[in-house]
């Protein structure tokens, strides 16, 4: 029997969507069903998550489609590209897709922001819901509305916000997610503890291990605190004018890792996690967080299995790749510092710290 665990709404007005948090819902839910009915469906997946779960959504979809076809991208961030989308077009053109037609995205948060990115564009827009089955997504990218690919010189450089109608989120599809993957997703659910509540950084430190085996009961909540965390902000500030740039901590440093190593060679979430640990020690060197709240964040990124350490390259290096970051101006890069666990600020900050961050981060010295 299906069993929907939590439900959270994104407050956004006439874009305002549930995020379903539950068991089986993959095979069973009406509220899927209810936007699927009448309309042509393209389920947007990959080749590793297709045979996981695309023929369990396509029998659930059935009988609600007027017509039904799978596109199925390869796998990983270094196809967050161009051709990837095409094919997306590609299948819709091919099969006469008209703008009541629904994309169902079904995968990670690499098909996620390729399919919204798809839905934003494909004929002026059309809809979409997010069906994630990463941790990460579930906690993260499935829900906010920002769709992307890559471009070489910047990470999620092409895009736009487009918020999906639905985010259904089947925590019995982690299972078959391989351990690096479930440590990415935990990064992004340190994040929204350390930027927005201490108290839900505890409770992911004290249930760590429960986490990391993957356990239902408190995988479940702890997806739903973080997507609480995500819909308040993205509700406060839907195009990161200001206040939705907190959910970016770690990310500056984090997106010029992956873009520095190429796309790929790091997961999103372990950038991440290095980013957070440089971040935090950027802001101790600007007098913003002490250093048993950094030492405690570099503990709970250690015991999530993440990198601690970044690359060691030249500042010059490290300052090229950050002035391509949507938060730069004119090139010079900004910062989501800590001025306290749970408070996140966004600032330039001066070079000399940030160049000691560089140094003190780097493999084997933080
Ligand atoms: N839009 C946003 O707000 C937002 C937020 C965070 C991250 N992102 C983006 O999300 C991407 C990272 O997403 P990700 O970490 O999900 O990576 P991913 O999409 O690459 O998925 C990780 C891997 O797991 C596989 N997989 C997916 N589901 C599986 C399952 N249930 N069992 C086994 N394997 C499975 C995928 O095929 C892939 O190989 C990055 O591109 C990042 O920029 C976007
Ligand atoms: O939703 C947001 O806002 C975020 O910043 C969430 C991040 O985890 C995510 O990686 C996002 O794609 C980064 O946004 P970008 O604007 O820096 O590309
Ligand atoms: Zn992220």
């Amino acid at each position: 029997m299906p069993k929907t665990l939590h439900e959270i709404d994104v407050s956004l007005g006439e874009r305002s969507y549930p995020i379903l948090i539950g068991e089986g819902l993959l095979d069973d839910c009406p509220a899927l069903l209810a936007h699927a009915r009448g309309r042509q469906v393209a389920i947007v997946t990959n080749e590793t998550v297709a045979p996981l779960f695309e023929p369990r959504l396509r029998r659930a979809l059935a009988g609600a489609a007027s017509a039904l076809v799978t596109v199925a991208l390869p796998d990983g961030e270094a196809h967050k590209d161009w051709p990837s989308l095409n094919r997306i077009f590609d299948a819709l053109l091919a099969d006469r897709f008209d703008r009541n037609c629904l994309i169902v995205a079904l995968g990670g948060g690499v098909v996620g922001d390729m399919a919204g990115f798809a839905a934003a564009t494909y004929q002026r827009g059309v809809d979409f819901v997010q069906v994630p089955t990463t941790l990460l997504a579930q906690v993260d990218s499935s829900v906010g509305g920002k769709t992307a690919i890559n471009h070489p010189l910047g990470k999620n450089m092409i895009g736009a916000f487009h918020q999906p109608r639905l985010v259904l989120a089947d925590v019995t599809t982690l299972r078959s997610l391989p351990q690096r993957e479930l440590s990415a997703g935990l990064a992004e659910m340190l994040k929204h503890g350390a930027i927005a509540d201490p108290a839900y950084l505890g409770e992911l430190e004290r249930d760590m291990a429960a986490l990391l085996g993957c356990e239902p009961a408190p995988m479940a909540a702890a997806i739903a605190r973080s997507c609480e965390i995500k819909a308040e902000v993205v509700a406060a500030d839907e195009r990161e004018a200001d206040r939705r740039a907190i959910l970016n901590f770690g990310h500056t440093f984090g997106h010029a890792i992956e873009a520095g190593m190429g796309y790929g060679a790091w997961l999103h979430g372990e950038a991440v996690g290095a980013g957070m640990i440089m971040a935090a020690e950027l802001s101790r060197r600007l007098g913003m967080l002490d250093a048993a709240a950094c030492g405690r964040l570099r503990e709970a990124v250690a015991s999530a299995r993440l990198p601690v350490s970044a690359p060691r390259w030249p500042a010059e290096r490290w300052l090229e790749l950050m002035s391509v970051d949507k938060k730069a101006e004119q090139g010079t890069p900004k910062f989501v510092l800590l001025d306290g666990l749970g408070k996140a600020v966004v600032r330039k900050v001066p070079e000399a710290p940030l160049r000691e961050t560089f140094e003190a981060c780097a493999a084997g010295d933080a």
